[in-house]
Formats: structure tokens, C-alpha cells, sequence
């Protein structure tokens, strides 16, 4: 499965705690962060991760783009929802297509260990397995290789 693992500033230490935490689960899978998300679970875990760009230079959108070419089968979006954001748009946008195309979306703790649990539990199993996109069958061979950027 293709996860997508975003978190605000004020929840990225939790985000760190959670993959650590799931580490052997999520390490079955392909993992796709936005810039900043994705530098700090490389820098505490063992776990690679494909960085798009930072939430607030376009990140959001980029994983966005994924979701709407079903290249995006779970996301984990641990937002702040008690800051304003300058890319409140691009957040909401997100979330709006995880909608549109039934990705399963947890925005907070609670849902991601659900989520988490359950894919290990084989619950993600109705999902059929979709042929992801070219773009997407780069970074996966990418990952599969090992040729991440840890910097
Ligand atoms: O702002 C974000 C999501 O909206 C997260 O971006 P970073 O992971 O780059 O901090």
C-alpha cells in the first residue's frame, strides 16, 4: 500500500512517536511524506520515506495529485486544528479529494492507530489493487533500491 504520512508542527513529534511505535507495520509499505514530515521520521526511525515538497511550498498538493491518480491508498494527516495556516487551502483541498476518491484519512491520533491496526489486520483488503501511476512506479522502484535522500 502507498501511505501518505503528514503532520503540522505542533504534532510532528507525535508523528515520530507513532512510526516509531509502528515501525514493523509501516515498514511493509511505501511511505510518502510531505518535506519536513518526512526528514524527521527518516532522522528517528529506520524507515524510508519519499519526500515531496513542504506542506506550505505545495506538498499538500502534490499528495493530492497522487490521491486523484489512485496512487495514494491510505493518508495519515495529523493537522493542527488549533493554528491558522497560510495553506489552509491546500489542507482542505487534500482532505476534500481524500473524499472524493475513498481514501481512508485520519486526522488525528485517535484514527491513525485505527487505520494502522487495521491494515495490519488485513481490513484494507476491499481495496482493489489498483495499477498506480507511472510517476508513482519511479519512486517505488526508487524506494525499492534504497535511493532515498536521507539529507
Ligand atoms: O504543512 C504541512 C501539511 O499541511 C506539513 O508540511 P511539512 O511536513 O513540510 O512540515
Amino acid at each position: 500500500m502507498n501511505i501518505a504520512l503528514i503532520a503540522h508542527d505542533s504534532k510532528k513529534a507525535l508523528m515520530v512517536d507513532f512510526t516509531t511505535a509502528y515501525q514493523d507495520i509501516l515498514a511493509k509499505h511505501q511511505l510518502y511524506a510531505t518535506g519536513t514530515t518526512g526528514q524527521k521520521i527518516m532522522d528517528n526511525t529506520q524507515l524510508n520515506v519519499h519526500r515531496f515538497q513542504s506542506g506550505p511550498l505545495g506538498g499538500d498538493q502534490q499528495i493530492g495529485a497522487a490521491v486523484s491518480e489512485n496512487d495514494m491508498d491510505l493518508v495519515i494527516f495529523l493537522r493542527d486544528p488549533l493554528a491558522a495556516m497560510p495553506h489552509e487551502p491546500d489542507v482542505n483541498a487534500l482532505i476534500r479529494l481524500c473524499d472524493v476518491y475513498n481514501v481512508p484519512l485520519a486526522t488525528n491520533i485517535g484514527t491513525a492507530e485505527v487505520l494502522v491496526r487495521g491494515l495490519e489486520a488485513g481490513f484494507m483488503d476491499w481495496r482493489p489493487n489498483y495499477e498506480h501511476g507511472s510517476l508513482n512506479k519511479d519512486i517505488r522502484a526508487n524506494l525499492a533500491h534504497g535511493d532515498i535522500d536521507r539529507d
